[in-house]
């Protein structure tokens, strides 16, 4: 907790340095303002009934009056600055969130759930960022006026001021277990809302409202989406419930103390022991010690859940790397002999079955190399593994007889570029869906272009009502107004893959192309042209491609069959066909598909 907060406060004092000594300021003068004012009004009514001397009594009350403007002023300038000081801090706490979300190499963090409830609440707690600066600066606040409305009580009556002091323990201490026991609701909760979040979404989304409406499964969504709200919504109202009973108990002690200290203090002043002063003083002074323990005591209480709740930002931040990195990252070559798999085993986690098992493949620099073999058989796992988005748990990758592992993985994803099987429809323009593939270029529109007349999609794009700088997106589409920069319009699958593809082309000369399945929405003559086109394009780059249409791999240099986690044939499309195995029978069983059957045909 101590480092949490260490990094809350150093955050803050970085971020604004000027209005944090200004907002100490102000919250000192609020502090001491009630002390002020207790006194000064005790001083006036001794001296309007003639207990103290009459002098003075203009300078007291034009003291007093001040006193009350600024008691009334200082709050809406603290809270200006709070708020001020909370909008920065929230600001520069985001951008080292996701600075911290874009240095994980690996996609592990991403398949995690653990790491989702973190991050969500790290965002959150960032959202209350305000509530730890000026949680924090309350706190110092309440004590300075507990000290001094505490030494005016103890002048009055040291009995009381033990009294009222004493409802404050137990205060503490019960504030301190609901804010732990509420922190640890929201982490419980957390799965929850983020599967309410997720069905909430579906119901909101374009991609799934075919499905929906097709299937007619929207009121099933709608009602899980509701029961992961009430799950939340019943911890919540436990813990509310809880709240209001042990704040109901304290508040009934301070109203009970409060009550028995005027008695006490009236039957006193009746016998001539207080002075009417007295009693005025003892009457502020028990409300503001008692405000201020409430103060003192919810504002450690908040403060302690926020910093539960900050936690999560500091673990996401202080995470070390996903990927062993190596301290002296060796340099990438550009490849000349090529990328070899020697025993590579993986699985996505130790629960999960083995993907590749000992796989061993040689992907000689400049070649089109082919992957192909049934749904499942780890041709997409293969790419990630080339493309270090995880590490084999066994054997080793390399590039030119360098280890990627000793590689850092900016330095390996420099030289390569691809499309994957579930590429990205990016809601942004055409020209920002192709330039993100190289974004220090995204200015150079002609290269833009020509990108895209390389993926055959400029034809495409360039008719587009604005044409590249038209918004690609279904979420800002309207028909009607088409006119308007805002409004998208909806590719085809078959476009956006291609525009996906432009994307890759954009990157400019990479090593090694990846291509999973980059024309599996095309048809079969825009298929045939994109390979024509990713061949040309290759210029010398490896490629590997994987498709399950074979006619479009059988002009690969090498074609490889996954089974089982390994290969188990290998060669041009011609020696496969002779060897007659796996692959011949499933090009068969395709090629088949395309003949007429005899007879057949318009008669
Ligand atoms: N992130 C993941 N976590 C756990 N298992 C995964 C993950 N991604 C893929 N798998 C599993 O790994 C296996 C291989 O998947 P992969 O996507 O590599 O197959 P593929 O050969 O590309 O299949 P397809 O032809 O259907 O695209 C599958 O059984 C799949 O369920």
């Amino acid at each position: 907790m101590t480092t949490i907060a260490r990094v809350a406060a150093g955050t803050a004092i970085r971020t604004a340095p000027g209005l944090m000594s200004l907002y100490v300021l102000v919250m000192l003068a609020e502090a001491v303002l009630p002390i002020a004012v207790a006194w000064l009004t005790k001083m006036v009514v001794d001296t309007l009934a003639g207990d103290g001397p009459a002098t003075g009594l203009t300078a007291l009350a034009l003291g007093l009056a001040g006193a009350g403007v600024l008691v009334a002023a200082l709050p809406q300038v603290s809270q200006y600055l709070g708020s001020q000081i909370g909008r920065l801090f929230t600001t520069h706490t985001t951008a080292e969130l996701f600075t911290a979300t874009l240095r994980f190499a690996s996609l592990r963090p991403y398949e995690d759930p653990e790491f989702h409830d973190r991050l969500r609440l790290a965002q959150n707690s960032l959202q209350t960022g305000q509530g730890i600066i000026t949680g924090s600066f309350r706190i110092i606040q309440s004590s300075v006026t507990l000290v001094g409305m505490v030494g005016s009580l103890l002048v009055i009556s040291p009995v009381l001021t033990g009294i009222v002091l004493a409802t404050g323990g137990p205060a503490l201490v019960a504030q301190l277990r609901l804010s732990r026991r509420r922190a640890a609701m929201l982490w419980d909760i957390g799965p929850a809302e983020r599967r309410q979040l997720f069905y909430g979404d579906l119901l909101g989304t374009v991609e799934a409202a075919k499905e929906i409406r097709l299937f007619g499964s929207g009121g099933f969504l709608r009602d899980r989406m509701m029961s992961e709200l009430r799950t939340a919504n019943d911890a919540r109202r436990r813990m509310d419930l809880r709240e209001l009973s042990v704040e109901g108990l304290l508040t009934l002690l301070a109203a009970v103390v409060a009550g028995g200290g005027l008695v006490w203090a009236v039957v006193a002043a009746g016998s001539g022991a207080l002075s009417v002063g007295d009693v005025s003083l003892l009457i502020a002074a028990v409300a503001a010690v008692q405000n201020a323990l409430n103060g003192l005591v919810s504002g450690i209480a908040g403060l302690h859940q926020d910093l539960i709740m900050f936690g999560h930002y500091v673990t996401v931040v202080r995470t070390g790397p996903d990927l062993p990195v190596p301290a002296e990252s060796a340099p990438l070559p550009e490849l000349r002999h090529g990328i070899r798999l020697t025993d590579v085993w993986f699985r996505y986690s130790d629960d999960h079955p083995w993907i590749l098992r000992g796989l061993n493949l040689f992907i000689p620099a400049g070649a089109a190399v082919a992957v192909v073999g049934l749904n499942g058989a780890g041709k997409s796992t293969l790419v990630k593994l080339l493309c270090r988005f995880y590490d084999p748990q066994r054997g080793s990758i390399t590039w030119d007889g360098v280890d990627i592992r000793d590689v850092r993985p900016e330095d390996l994803r420099r030289r390569i570029s691809g499309v994957f099987q579930d590429h990205m429809t990016y809601d942004m323009t055409a020209a920002d869906n192709i330039s993100l593939g190289h974004v220090a270029a995204r200015e150079d529109r002609t290269r833009v272009e020509a990108a895209a007349q390389r993926a055959g999609v400029h034809g495409t794009l360039s008719s587009l009502p604005r044409g590249y700088d038209t918004l690609l997106t279904r979420v800002f589409f309207s028909e009607e107004d088409k006119g308007d920069p805002e409004t998208g319009v909806v590719l085809s699958g078959g476009q956006w893959q291609r525009t996906a593809l432009a994307r890759a082309m954009f990157r400019g000369r990479r090593d090694l192309m990846v291509l999973d399945e980059p024309s599996a929405g095309l048809d079969p003559e825009a298929e045939a042209d994109v390979h024509a086109r990713t061949r040309r394009q290759g210029d010398g780059a490896t490629t590997l491609l994987i498709s399950h249409r074979l006619n479009t791999v059988r002009d690969a240099d090498l074609i490889v069959v996954i089974e089982n986690g390994v290969v188990v044939e290998s060669g041009t499309h011609t020696r496969l066909m002779a060897a007659a195995g796996g692959y011949a029978r499933l090009f068969r069983l395709q090629a088949s598909g395309y003949q007429e059957p005899e007879g057949a045909g318009v008669s």
